[in-house]
């Protein structure tokens, strides 16, 4: 096998089970150069464990993950193909940010005024001479980003790289790692919440117990988003029956007494409630967001989300057999938005998944 020089992240059928826990659960996806993939789940979904063995630190159970075509530990000098920032990176604390760069600037082969120059890609050029001991979160989030950098690498695997970092320091980054995409590099960052990384991926991965939820692009992700008109009638029941019998069989009364409809404008509704000479007081339109759609798509086991939004939304059961796959029908992506990646076949439940955590 060569590497292929593509930077293209191929993971196929990759699990990964510790004693009676299945962390990674058969999972297939490919992250194509000029694109920064995001990598989402919830909390214990099985990014990191994913991610470490994308980088060769953990020996999968089955399956392969593969960086330009080869494992981690057949790229030669890896430091140079892939760059990595995984989470509790540590750093010496006696050390400068510039000599600790040194130090592995040396280790992989890049002369030392490297270390200056990351520095300066991340922000951190004034600190160059104070030890990392001293910097925030921010700061050392910076640091290991400057790291990763060291090797002018073609792929950037980046975990929870939002962590710690301020508003600004959220938008540095979304522009750095679009900029670097735009070069034709290869962008992989996980994180537990949409919302952070959402303005700065294009293609999505979103896991849930080791197992993938949805994978393909954000814009079809939130162009399969179905809006809602919520109706406030006088009789719940007898709105749901004229619009049923009407045939719009989306229609289903809310916690908070109004009429959910899918599938038929304000205007269809308003004709209808005249002739059927119901009484209605409003309607609104109710556009599911994108991290609604996550919450639904990682089966409610989502804690990034407010509160207030989880009591109110319902999310559908898995589907029998396990719960493989795209979404329920319904207020969510349809079912043929999953694309298994080129050279992988799509599993099913019968060849033995793991169970469920
Ligand atoms: N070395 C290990 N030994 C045993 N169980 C592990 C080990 N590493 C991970 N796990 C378990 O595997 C599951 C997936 O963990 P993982 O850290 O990959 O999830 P994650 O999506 O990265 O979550 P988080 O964002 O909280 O780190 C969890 O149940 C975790 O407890």
């Amino acid at each position: 096998m060569q590497n292929d020089g593509s930077g293209r992240i191929l993971v196929q059928n990759l699990s990964k089970t510790f004693g009676p826990v299945a962390a990674v659960q058969n999972l297939s996806f490919a992250v194509e150069p000029g694109s920064v993939t995001g990598f989402l789940g919830p909390n214990g979904a099985g990014k990191t464990t994913t991610l470490r063995m994308l980088l060769g630190l953990v020996t999968p159970t089955a399956g392969s993950a593969t960086i330009s075509g080869l494992p981690y530990h057949q790229l030669g000098n890896p430091a140079r193909v892939v760059g990595a920032v995984l989470e509790n990176e540590g750093f010496h604390p006696k050390r400068t940010a510039r000599n600790h760069l040194r130090v592995y600037a040396a280790a992989i082969g890049v002369p030392d005024q490297r270390a200056d120059e990351v520095l300066a890609l991340v922000g951190l050029a004034g600190a160059a001479n104070r030890k990392p001991g001293d910097f925030s979160l921010g700061m050392r989030q910076r640091l290991a980003l400057a790291t990763a950098l060291l090797g002018n690498p073609q792929v950037l695997v980046l975990d929870e790289p939002a962590n710690g970092l301020d508003p600004e320091g959220i938008l540095w980054l979304r522009n750095f790692l679009r900029a670097y995409a735009r070069e034709g590099r290869t962008v992989l960052v996980s994180s537990h919440l949409l919302s952070e990384v959402e303005q700065t991926i294009d293609q999505v991965v979103i896991i849930s117990h080791g197992m993938t939820r949805y994978y393909g692009s954000l814009e079809q992700l939130r162009g399969s988003q179905q809006t809602r008109v919520l109706v406030q009638a006088a009789d719940p029941n007898a709105l749901v029956k004229a619009l049923q019998e009407a045939g719009y069989p989306q229609v289903e009364p809310t916690p908070d007494g109004r009429v959910a409809v899918a599938g038929a404008t304000r205007q269809q509704i308003g004709d209808l409630v005249a002739q059927s000479g119901l009484a209605v007081y409003g309607m609104e339109e109710d556009r599911a967001d994108l991290e609604r759609l996550f919450f639904q798509l990682t089966n409610g086991a989502y804690t990034g989300a407010p509160m207030q939004q989880q009591q109110q939304y319902q999310p559908p059961q898995p589907p029998p057999g396990g719960g493989w796959g795209p979404p329920q029908p319904g207020y969510g992506p349809p079912q043929q938005q999953y694309q298994a990646p080129p050279g992988y076949q799509q599993p099913g439940p019968q060849q033995g998944w793991g169970g469920q955590r």
